[in-house]
């Protein structure tokens, strides 16, 4: 059952998560293209408005400030049409996504991708531990409601074509099923 802030979006929120590296903006840009929704990409967003506290030397990368990001977005969000861009997913509110889609790799690309990125040491292992592990579609599927979180592989230049055609059909019978609001 959706709530009223759901029934009045004229289109849907899709979010794109995944391990860093598993290819969520390539596939962002190109469904952006694609289907006209707009291509949220939270890190490039944050970075933008200030919204990243401090430096974290361990994990060699900034902290953000989740309640100044989540207000700045609430306002797009509720309006719809979003595709979010994110390696995680618990901190936004659960209302905000009508799906999710968790990209995933095995670790031998995902490795190959993140040391052409430049990603090393403690940096690269963790990330790799990430997706071992799954830990971002645990976190997708402890965060909401189960039936609308979906797993792809994003391997494949073809994976990506078929996850995107997977997502317009996803779209195509939500705009189906939600054309009287
Ligand atoms: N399905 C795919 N098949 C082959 N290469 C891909 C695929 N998706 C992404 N890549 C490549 O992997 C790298 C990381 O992709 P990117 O979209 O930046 O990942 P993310 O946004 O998740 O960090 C890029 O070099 C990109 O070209």
């Amino acid at each position: 059952m959706q709530n009223n802030q759901q029934m009045k979006r004229e289109a849907p929120n899709i979010l794109i998560t995944g391990t860093p590296g598993v290819g969520k903006s390539t596939l962002c840009q190109q469904l952006s293209e694609v289907t006209g929704l707009r291509w949220l990409e939270i890190s490039k967003i944050a970075k933008d408005n200030n919204c990243l506290e401090e430096y974290d030397e361990v994990y060699q990368c900034p902290v953000l400030d989740e309640d100044k990001l989540l207000d700045g977005l609430e306002k797009v969000m509720c309006q719809g049409g979003n595709i979010v861009d994110y390696h995680g997913c618990e901190f936004f509110p659960e209302r905000w996504f009508d799906v999710i889609f968790v990209l995933r790799t095995d670790n031998t690309t995902l490795y190959d991708r993140l040391v052409s990125r430049g990603y090393s040491g403690k940096k690269l292992e963790d990330n790799i531990d990430c997706e071992i592990f799954q830990t971002i579609l645990e976190e997708a599927k402890a965060s909401y409601k189960e039936n609308i979180v979906h797993e792809l592989n994003s391997r494949t230049p073809e994976e990506l074509q078929a996850n995107i055609n997977r997502i317009c059909l996803w779209l195509q019978e939500w705009f189906h099923d939600n054309q009287n609001i």
